[in-house]
């Protein structure tokens, strides 16, 4: 049973992003604009009802990080997100943490999070469907929902969760499933082991890691191009369970032959991805050129783990023992 925060671990930080949960329509489309006081303020949990500013035991400090559509989010964004959470952590006064964050990418920064998080205290990440000013925004109730949950005790040592539309989901494996329904989330699996990075939150630039959805006909040039650009490492969302065209193989073991990691997920939503098919392109093929299978973290997640094993200039050998930690 998850033990009671000790006392004095009062408090809940809400950092905030941006994301439609801040936004207003305009018209010039829906942008974010509000911080993390008006959040408070709207949500049922408002920051009075919360208790916010006396210290007791519904308290919450506000971090307005910044104000962006998560689509529009860099990876240098992204990091930032995981150092405002590591600092909320550095206060002894935290009980746990809320991030509102655009839910477009948000699959990306609450798993970069979870990636380095070895603290058992909860840390939620929500957003919202609905623009803030819409009648029905979902938002407000979401925030509630993500505020309960980091007071749960339940919570602790869980990992980073995504709470959006009623429904509580680990960070791994997370993805966004509708457009525009208010369970904007599911799942890969919700059993997915949390291997995490212990080397330090990295400060100054990042790798650089491509993505490309493989598809009948795909030009073998684009993964020349990544390697010509200086891709350092390359996440293949293949179809099936890990399978493309033989062409593809071909430029796969020209790019590992550069010294460029290559991962293979899937761009199917559920099961596993791994070594099944040969015939040139199969998942059998791709790993005998060098390819590393991603078997449960799809292109998004496995893009943003290989971003921080190759920033932390880990070998081939520790990037395949990170992703076969991945498995159920
Ligand atoms: N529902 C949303 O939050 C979508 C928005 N484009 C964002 O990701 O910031």
């Amino acid at each position: 049973m998850a033990a009671s925060p000790p006392p004095g671990r009062s408090t809940t930080a809400l950092i905030t992003t941006g994301g439609t949960i801040a936004a207003h329509t305009t018209t010039d489309g829906a942008v974010p604009a509000l911080g993390a006081d008006d959040l408070l303020a709207a949500s049922n949990t408002g920051a009075a009802d919360a208790g916010a500013g006396n210290g007791g035991p519904g308290a919450v400090r506000t971090v307005d990080l910044m104000s962006v559509d998560s689509s529009a989010m860099t990876v240098a964004d992204q990091f930032a997100v995981v150092r405002a959470v590591a600092e909320a952590l550095a206060d002894p006064a935290t009980a746990g943490v809320v991030v509102t964050h655009g839910t477009d990418t948000m699959e990306e920064t609450a798993f970069l999070v979870d990636l380095y998080l070895t603290d058992d205290r909860p840390v939620v990440f929500t957003g919202a469907q609905l623009p803030a000013d819409s009648p029905d925004a979902d938002g407000p109730r979401n925030l509630a929902a993500a505020l309960a949950t980091v007071r749960d005790p339940a919570s602790g040592g869980r990992g980073v969760l995504v709470v959006a539309g009623g429904r509580v989901l680990p960070a791994r494996g997370v993805f966004k499933v509708s457009t525009t329904d208010a369970a904007a989330f599911d799942s890969v699996s919700t059993d997915l082991p949390r291997p995490v990075l212990t080397d330090g939150i990295p400060l100054g630039r990042t790798a650089r890691v491509d993505t490309f959805a493989l598809y009948p006909g795909v030009s073998p040039g684009l993964i020349a191009a990544a390697v010509a650009q200086n891709a350092a490492g390359i996440v293949l969302a293949a179809t099936g369970s890990g399978n493309t065209h033989p062409d593809i193989t071909a430029e796969v073991a020209l790019a590992v032959a550069h010294g460029v990691t290559v991962v293979v997920a899937s761009r199917v939503p559920y099961g596993e991805v791994s070594a099944t098919y040969g015939g040139g392109g199969g998942a059998v093929d791709l790993h005998r050129a060098g390819a590393i299978v991603s078997p449960w973290l799809r292109a998004p997640q496995a893009r943003m783990a290989l971003i921080a094993l190759l920033t932390a200039k880990s070998d081939p050998e520790a990037i395949a023992e990170f992703f076969a930690a991945s498995v159920m």
